[in-house]
């Protein structure tokens, strides 16, 4: 007999009625199905799949737990599109899932805790206890939860809750109730001071946990905020001391995986020994971005855009990351990795992946990590001659002096690590053979955002030449993604100038989500605490994916650290090294956001 596993709840629900999931799972044989009967005066309700051996026979229908069962003696298969269809034969009607809400079950309600592991740090005060908060205060959490944070600092749950109050907040259009949310929330957020390398430790953490589980089916989840030397030792007592024995145990791991293959691989083989990678959720929270995330529906649910998204009608495609701030505080952790692991290797070679990916078979996770590493292991290598590096030095500007990387005291004064990077790569298959994606990231630059920038080629025989001048490549067609800030989608068009005249001239079509959507957008770690707590892997990384990143990365990265290459220096604030824009030219491509055409 297998397990009912925790569904998904009503925030992933899209109308009013019974509607499958985006995230439709089966591997670990539970069906992501949302119900929302808000419109029938009805709570949320939950159905989830339960396995017998092989053949997957029953539909439990829960309200906050399991409440009855519909048997269908059909379903016998392991096809995730065969128990789709027999799902949605067998979507219940208001009238069953009025009689299941009556049932009651109290035994079968399971609970979810979630251990921060490295609660006095930055990211955790930062991003994990307000998406975690976000996530309550839209009531995207099980009924029964609890969050632990685990750290050596000595502090007590008055303190963490202290601690954590001050960076809580609501978003602008979910003010209401917001401090009461808040405080039912802290009341919820306990802590416990241990060693990372204590089994002792964890078993006390333990000890609490069941406390609040109160015999409940106990799912717990640990998120590893914590320096990477740290992760293995936390695993091995986490899973050894404090893992669920009656639910599922799943570990979130922050960035850095490694600083090369060999060290990945070697962080690989460490968790595995105490986790299966069903249980390990690599996080890169670029891929939790709302346009990131919506790449694909984009590219999958419009017909215009993918009959032209290959070679054929592509120049170039860009990916652009910028920051106007330094290292600032962080300059001990980022000298060891510089900004081609910071940002290149997994944030924007994450989004060339599923910008570039070929039709998955489904939404389902591994059939969209398949289509990734397929373009990851497509990849030609990355040579020397494609790649610049930078580091930002000091600037004074208006009277005020911004300081230089090596001016930071964790910084070796002579260190060669590139604040800035930008590169050349290219794909080996039939769709992008020839096609430039370029890839530019940097620190201290003069601002912030990220962008995708898709370059079209020309119109052949285009009638309006004379407007355009000889250049060919003069107000091209440019798609450009806005992922951050002031999210955006827009098309840069030609376009008649309106009068008796014939003057064209460049137009945006705009899809301004400010303007177009009254809503905030969540922040990218509460879609992915939601997905782990919900066992949604599509928008974590696999191993494999991992091992492929770091196979097209790491000879360049030794190529340029064994050569000592030296860094163009470029001032604080300024738009970075001048080489990128020779790398550029050598592809006949000019850098979208530096363009005067923007
Ligand atoms: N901060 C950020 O914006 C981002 C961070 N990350 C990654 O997330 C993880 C956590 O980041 P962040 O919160 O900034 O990290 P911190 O450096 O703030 O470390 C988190 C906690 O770990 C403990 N710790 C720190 N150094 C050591 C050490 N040498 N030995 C033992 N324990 C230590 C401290 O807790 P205590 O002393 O109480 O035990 C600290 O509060 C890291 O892997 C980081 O690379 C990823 C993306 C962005
Ligand atoms: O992973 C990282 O990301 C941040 C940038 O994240 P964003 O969501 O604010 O764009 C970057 O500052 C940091 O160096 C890097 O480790």
């Amino acid at each position: 007999m297998g397990s009912v596993s925790y569904t998904s709840t009503h925030c992933r629900s899209y109308s009013y009625s019974y509607s499958l999931c985006p995230s439709t799972k089966w591997e670990n044989r539970s069906i992501g199905f949302c119900s929302l009967f808000g419109g029938r005066g009805l709570s949320p309700v939950k159905v989830s799949l339960q396995s017998h051996g092989d053949s997957h026979q029953n539909v439990i229908l829960t309200q906050d737990g399991a409440v009855a069962t519909k048997v269908n003696p059909t379903a016998k298969g392991s096809h995730s599109n065969q128990i789709t269809d027999e799902l949605l034969s067998l979507t219940p009607t208001p009238k069953e899932l009025n009689d299941a809400a009556r049932f009651d079950c109290n035994e079968n309600k399971s609970t979810v805790s979630i251990t921060v592991v490295g609660a006095s740090g930055d990211l955790a005060k930062k991003k994990i206890f307000p998406a975690l908060f976000a996530l309550y205060y839209e009531d995207c959490l099980p009924e029964h939860f609890t969050v632990y944070g685990y750290a050596r600092s000595k502090m007590t749950d008055a303190e963490l809750r202290n601690m954590v109050s001050k960076t809580l907040t609501c978003r602008i259009d979910k003010r209401e109730n917001c401090s009461e949310k808040m405080d039912q929330f802290l009341k919820r957020c306990f802590y416990h001071s241990g060693q990372y390398d204590s089994e002792e430790n964890f078993a006390e953490l333990d000890k609490k946990l069941k406390e609040h589980e109160g015999g409940r089916t106990a799912n717990r989840l640990f998120y590893l905020s914590v320096p990477p030397n740290i992760f293995i030792s936390a695993v091995r007592c986490a899973s050894s001391s404090a893992s669920s024995a009656i639910g599922w145990t799943r570990v979130i791991v922050e960035k850095p995986f490694g600083r090369d293959s060999e060290t990945s691989a070697a962080l690989t083989k460490g968790l595995k020994q105490y986790l299966e990678e069903d249980q390990i959720f690599r996080i890169d929270h670029y891929l939790g971005k709302e346009l990131v995330e919506n790449l694909s529906v984009l590219r999958f649910s419009n017909l215009i855009f993918e009959p032209l998204w290959s070679r054929q009608y592509i120049r170039n495609v860009q990916f652009l990351f910028s920051e106007d701030f330094g290292t600032e505080g962080r300059g001990g952790y980022f000298d060891n990795y510089g900004i081609i692991r910071d940002i290149m290797q997994n944030h924007l070679l994450q989004i060339l992946a599923l910008f570039a990916m070929e039709t998955p078979v489904s939404l389902d996770a591994e059939d969209i990590r398949n289509e990734k590493v397929k373009v990851l292991r497509s990849m030609k290598p990355i040579e020397l001659k494609d790649v610049v590096i930078g580091q930002y030095k000091s600037h004074t500007k208006g009277g005020v002096t911004y300081p230089g990387y090596t001016d930071d005291k964790t910084v070796p004064k002579d260190s060669l690590t590139p604040t800035f990077a930008a590169a050349a790569l290219f794909i080996n298959n039939a769709r992008w053979d020839g096609v430039p994606f370029l890839m530019k990231a940097g620190k201290a630059l003069h601002n912030k955002g990220a962008e995708i920038r898709v370059q079209f080629r020309h119109v052949p025989g285009n009638l309006y030449n004379r407007s355009n001048g000889p250049d060919l490549d003069r107000d091209t067609n440019e798609l450009v993604i806005r992922v951050q800030p002031d999210e955006a989608i827009y098309l840069k068009i030609n376009n008649k100038v309106p009068g008796l005249g014939m003057r064209l001239d460049r137009s945006h079509l705009n899809l301004h989500y400010a303007a177009r959507y009254a809503k905030e957008i969540p922040d990218a770690y509460e879609r992915l605490l939601l997905d782990a707590i919900e066992g949604e892997r599509r928008l974590f990384i696999r191993s494999d994916e991992l091992d492929a990143a770091w196979s097209l990365f790491t000879p360049v990265l030794k190529e340029l650290e064994d050569k000592k290459i030296v860094p163009e220096y470029y001032p604080y604030g300024s738009r970075g090294p001048v080489g990128a824009h020779r790398l550029a030219y050598r592809y006949n491509v000019e850098w979208g956001d530096l363009s005067l055409k923007q």
